[in-house]
């Protein structure tokens, strides 16, 4: 069984306790309640190098990261940083995150946030409604592409902005099948756990202009915010780097800063917002 494998059979178990004590009628009535979702294409097209934080306390490929006692406080000081979205980790058996973290940031920050799951029912689309993301992720390797195309489908429908993650080329091409707008190539392979930041120069040329992309995984500073900015990046997703240092504000700003820098736009023509 690949790691991946073991993450889902959790997320399965979980989720069917918690779907045994919220009903789905519930969860969509609490969504009423969430504001109204804030625009990712805004926060992520821009001519710059987009950053979106992660909260993330541990992690399957490096164990505990950082206790992270207050998500909410750690969030604010990442959007005070400059950050264009916040990723929240909601899973929590493997990195000790949850739905109450997702509210908590929700209530502290005005950007957009990523609810960061292994989402399989679309149950989870409307919890991450309820507790206030404005983007979920959806991960190609964990979803049949019935699955894939449906939960695309379904997250628009009710105001979520798929971020639809590939690590192949397979997988590219059935994320850009299923009409996924915005694509993250994760560096990291879900199933063996191994980085491999080149794998973003090989897919990028193959994601048409347009599409949003975003390079997750392994950014350990602002040069390699900058590799993956040439390669055609238009954001980064950063956790471990973040969380591990000794201030995660300022690792924020020195991120931002380089992807306000036209030298990190140099081979990336347009972003997506200037296209006609
Ligand atoms: O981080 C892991 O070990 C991991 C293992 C299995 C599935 C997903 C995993 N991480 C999720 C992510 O993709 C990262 O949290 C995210 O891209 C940030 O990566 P990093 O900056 O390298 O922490």
């Amino acid at each position: 069984m690949s790691v991946l494998d073991e993450i889902l059979e959790g997320v399965r178990a979980d989720l069917a306790e918690r779907e045994r004590s919220v009903s789905l009628a519930e969860l969509k009535d609490r969504t009423r309640l969430a504001p109204a979702a804030r625009d990712a294409y805004a926060a992520l097209g821009g001519d710059k190098v987009s950053v979106i934080a992660e909260v993330k306390r541990s992690s399957p490929s490096k164990g505990a990261l950082a206790a992270i006692a207050d998500p909410a406080a750690l969030a604010a000081d990442y959007e005070a940083g400059g950050a264009h979205v916040i990723s929240v980790l909601t899973e929590g058996r493997r990195f000790g995150g949850s739905l109450a973290d997702l509210a908590a940031v929700r209530a502290a920050v005005d950007i957009p946030i990523l609810r960061k799951d292994f989402v399989v029912t679309s149950y989870q689309l409307w919890e991450a409604r309820a507790y206030g993301a404005d983007l979920v992720l959806l991960i190609v390797a964990a979803l049949d592409q019935n699955a894939l195309v449906s939960l695309i489908e379904r997250a628009e429908s009710i105001g979520l902005t798929p971020l639809v993650e590939v690590h192949d080329e397979d997988e590219l091409s059935r994320a850009l099948d299923a009409g996924a707008k915005i694509i993250g190539v994760n560096a990291r392979d879900l199933k063996t756990l191994q980085v491999d930041r080149e794998i973003f120069s090989m897919l990028a040329p193959k994601i048409p202009d347009g599409v949003i992309k975003i390079a997750e995984s392994g950014v350990r500073g602002p040069h390699d915010l900058l590799a993956y900015a040439r390669a055609g990046a238009d954001a980064v997703l950063v956790g471990e780097s973040l969380v591990t240092g000794k201030d995660p504000r300022a690792a924020v700003v020195d991120l931002v800063t380089a992807g306000a820098h036209p030298a990190s736009r140099l081979d990336n023509g347009p972003g997506p917002e200037r296209q006609q």
